[in-house]
C-alpha cells in the first residue's frame, strides 16, 4: 500500500476477524495535504460547533452584499445573508457514518465499482461550487466495504473546500487506509464554475482526475481495467 499513509494506518481487522476500528472520516486529514480551510474536519462545521458562529457570518454576509451594491431592504432580500450562511453551512458539512466493512468471506479478489456517484464541493479558489460524478473502484483485501460507504466517502470529502485533485487524493487515501485493501481508484469528472460560468467561460468543459493506490495504481493490467471501465464513457472533444 501506498508508504506515504504508512503512519497514519488505523482500521486494521483484528487477526480473530474482529471488526477494525474504524476512524470516523470526519476526524481524518489526509497524507500529504498540508492545508485545508476546515482543517481536516468538516464534521466541525455544524450547528453549535465553536467554529462556526453563524451570527458573526450573517453579518459578515451582509456587510459582503452591501460593499458588492446589493440592495438589502427588499422583502426578498432580507434574509438572503441568513440563507447564503445556511447554504455554505451545509455544502461544507455531512452526516456523520460510520465505515461498515464485512470479511470477505468468498474471497473477491477482482474490482468492486461504484459508479457515477454524484457530489457537489466547494472550489477553494474562488468558493463556488464544483460537482459531477465519481467513480470509485476497489480491489479487495481481507474485508469488503459496505457499497454505500464508499459513496460516503466521496460525500464526506467533498464537505470541504478545496481542489479537486485533493478531493480524489483524500478519498483514496481514506479508503487506502479504512479497508487495506489491494488497490483504490478514484476518478472525478466535474464542472467548475468557476471555470464555466465565470472567467474563461469555458462552458461544457470538464476536469477528470485521477487518484489511485496499490495495484490500481501500479498493475497495469488491473489499472487499465479501472480506468477503460470509469472513463469509457467521458464523451470525447468534439
Ligand atoms: N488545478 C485546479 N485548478 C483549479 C481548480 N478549481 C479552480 N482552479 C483554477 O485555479 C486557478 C486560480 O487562478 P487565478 O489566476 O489565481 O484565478 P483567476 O484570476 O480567477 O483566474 P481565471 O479563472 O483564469 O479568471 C484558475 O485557473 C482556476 O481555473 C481545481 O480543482 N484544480
Ligand atoms: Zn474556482
Amino acid at each position: 500500500m501506498d508508504t506515504r499513509s504508512a503512519d497514519l494506518i488505523v482500521g486494521l481487522p483484528g487477526e480473530d476477524g474482529t471488526e477494525p476500528t474504524a476512524i470516523h472520516p470526519t476526524a481524518y486529514t489526509s497524507p500529504g495535504s498540508d492545508w485545508h480551510p476546515l482543517d481536516g474536519n468538516p464534521g466541525d462545521l455544524v450547528a453549535g460547533s465553536p467554529r462556526l458562529n453563524i451570527a458573526q457570518a450573517e453579518l459578515a454576509a451582509a456587510a459582503l452584499l452591501a460593499a458588492l451594491g446589493v440592495p438589502a431592504d427588499s422583502e426578498v432580500a432580507r434574509r438572503t445573508p441568513a440563507r447564503m450562511v445556511a447554504g455554505l453551512a451545509e455544502l461544507l458539512t455531512c452526516p456523520p457514518w460510520e465505515f461498515t466493512t464485512f470479511p470477505n468471506r468468498e474471497y473477491q479478489h477482482e474490482l468492486v465499482l461504484v459508479r457515477d456517484v454524484p457530489f457537489t464541493s466547494m472550489c477553494a479558489h474562488h468558493l463556488l461550487p464544483f460537482s459531477g460524478v465519481a467513480q470509485v473502484g476497489v480491489l479487495p483485501g481481507e474485508r469488503i466495504a459496505g457499497l454505500s460507504k464508499l459513496a460516503r466517502a466521496v460525500e464526506v470529502f467533498a464537505a470541504r473546500m478545496q481542489v479537486q485533485e485533493e478531493l480524489g487524493q483524500q478519498i483514496a487515501a481514506y479508503l487506502d487506509q479504512q479497508l487495506q485493501c489491494r488497490g483504490v481508484g478514484v476518478v472525478l469528472v466535474a464542472e467548475h464554475l468557476c471555470m464555466t460560468r465565470r472567467g474563461v467561460r469555458a462552458a461544457g468543459a470538464a476536469a477528470i482526475t485521477i487518484a489511485t493506490r496499490g495495484q490500481l495504481r501500479d498493475d497495469l493490467a488491473a489499472r487499465a481495467e479501472f480506468l477503460q471501465l470509469t472513463t469509457a464513457q467521458i464523451r470525447s472533444a468534439p
